[in-house]
């Protein structure tokens, strides 16, 4: 019997409708078959890594975690971070650096890395007594205020176009930043700029921003040229200037650290003499350290540095930002016998994690901890009376005691002065159409996921205040 065409045609979109579905069915199965293939080479698991803080809220304030062979207790409690960097402080103070770490600081040279004892002890000594004083930073004001001079000068000359060119924040703070702590390290910007070193300046600055997250890279030697070639050339124009060649008085200006080392360096006195290595490793610290706070706090504060004790709502604004956005987690110790913690056993040379960021967010300490808010520090709440020292335990962006930074004093000077000028000098808007989303990326620092692009906007009436 003869098909009718319309037989034909139903037929005909049977095939095809048979065709696709046994398409698409063996395609998914092949897809299934694929992906149990590839998931029977994986080892059960949880979906990603979960948080200190996560298994904080599982576990307790205190929990132990094997990472590979080797055994950390994680601390998430004011109680029992005193337990650790006070009431057992020699105990736990120690570090545990990753090789990378030891890779930057030339095998643990630095102050940030070696285990407490009689060399970083010396080192501390030499880096708060005489780096850090306040003698030493009064005189660098001079170096700090025409580096910010400089930002606000180069952000004018941007906009002088006319059309306000979009900035990004992030970057801006970390060059500014940067650029200030190596004019006091080595007065590089102001006096070596057409020497020749400002080139060493300018590879470092960058490098360094990565050196900070890239912990976990040991391909530090990109970077140790620099400072090789830094300390040479440095050398060399104190000795010409010594000889009374340059006609450049080196010491018609304030010491700054890179000369106050050197000098040190040639002191004869054991006590307080310093190696190249660990001159070398102190200028890597310094660096990346600087570094690592502009990337923390970003550009959402203000002030100018004769000002700043004045400047109570600047003060808060700042203690909030380092509240959420600092550190997640101190730089890692390591007992340095057996003892314990909380009425837990821990075995010599396991490793002490202490979880800032689950303290900075624990709701019986904050009101809406989750929540940016300034008054948290100048209300009469508990917070009122936290300062930088980390002295309550509870509030520790700088870390506590025996290990704390070595460079608060400048680097809470230099944020708020950096933050206030180019805040007092520029109305910051956001480009049109964008909307301010502050989500973080996790890391060895909270960051921002998408850097923070905003058009500044002269605000001063009178010119010559960008010059
Ligand atoms: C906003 C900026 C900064 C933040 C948030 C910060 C934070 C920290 C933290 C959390 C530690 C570890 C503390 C501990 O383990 O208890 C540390 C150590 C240290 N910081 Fe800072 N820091 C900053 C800027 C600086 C600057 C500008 C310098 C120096 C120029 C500096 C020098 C050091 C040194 C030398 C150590 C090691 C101290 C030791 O182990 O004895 N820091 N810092």
């Amino acid at each position: 019997m003869a098909l009718r065409v319309d037989d034909a045609s139903s037929n005909e979109s049977a095939i095809i409708t048979c065709l696709v579905s046994v398409l698409a069915v063996t395609y998914f199965a092949w897809n299934v078959k694929k992906s149990r293939k590839a998931n029977a080479k994986l080892p059960p698991g949880p979906r990603g890594l979960p948080t200190f803080t996560e298994l904080a809220g599982v576990y307790g304030p205190i929990f132990k975690l094997w990472l590979g062979k080797k055994l950390c207790v994680v601390v998430s409690s004011p109680s029992l971070v005193k337990q650790v960097v006070r009431d057992q402080d020699i105990t736990f103070a120690n570090r545990d650096p990753p090789i990378a770490g030891l890779v930057a600081s030339f095998g643990g040279n630095d102050i940030l890395f070696p285990n407490y004892g009689p060399e970083w002890r010396k080192l501390r000594k030499l880096f708060v007594g005489k780096l850090m004083s306040n003698a030493s930073l009064d005189a660098c004001y001079a170096l700090r205020k025409q580096e910010v001079k400089n930002i606000i000068r180069d952000l004018y000359n941007n906009n002088k176009t006319g059309i306000g060119k979009p900035i990004d924040v992030g970057e801006l703070s970390i060059s500014t930043f940067v650029c200030v702590i190596q004019n006091m390290l080595w007065g590089e910007a102001l006096e070596l700029r057409e020497k020749g070193i400002s080139n060493l300046g300018a590879e470092l600055k960058f490098k360094l921003a990565e050196l900070v997250v890239l912990m976990g890279t040991p391909n530090i030697s990109d970077i140790i040229p620099c400072f090789h070639g830094l300390i040479y050339k440095y050398r060399n124009k104190v000795s010409v200037v010594e000889e009374g060649g340059a006609g450049n008085n080196i010491e018609g200006r304030n010491k700054d650290f890179l000369q106050l080392l050197l000098e040190l360096q040639e002191n004869e006195d054991s006590a307080s003499s310093i190696s190249t290595i660990q001159l070398k490793a102190l200028l890597v610290v310094c660096c990346a350290t600087a570094t690592n706070c502009s990337q923390v706090v970003g550009m959402d504060s203000c002030v100018e540095e004769f000002h700043l004790p004045k400047l109570k709502y600047l003060d808060a604004v700042v203690k909030e930002t380092f509240r959420l956005h600092s550190v997640p987690y101190l730089v890692p110790r390591r007992a340095s016998q057996s003892s314990s913690i909380g009425g837990y056993t821990v075995p010599k040379d396991t490793t002490i994690i202490l979880n800032v960021w689950a303290i900075h967010r624990d709701p019986q300490i904050w009101d809406n901890p989750l929540e940016f808010g300034p008054e948290k520090f100048f209300n009469d709440g508990i917070a009122s009376k936290f300062d930088y020292s980390g002295k309550n335990f509870q509030y520790l962006p700088f870390g506590s005691r025996r290990r704390m930074c070595a460079g608060i004093a400048l680097a809470e000077t230099m944020l708020m002065f950096v933050l206030a000028s180019v805040l007092h000098s520029f109305d910051w808007k956001l480009p049109a159409g964008t909307k301010l989303d502050l989500p973080e990326k996790f890391g060895i620092l909270i960051k921002k996921k998408e850097p923070l692009v905003a058009i500044p906007t002269p605000r001063l009436p009178n010119s010559e205040l960008y010059q």
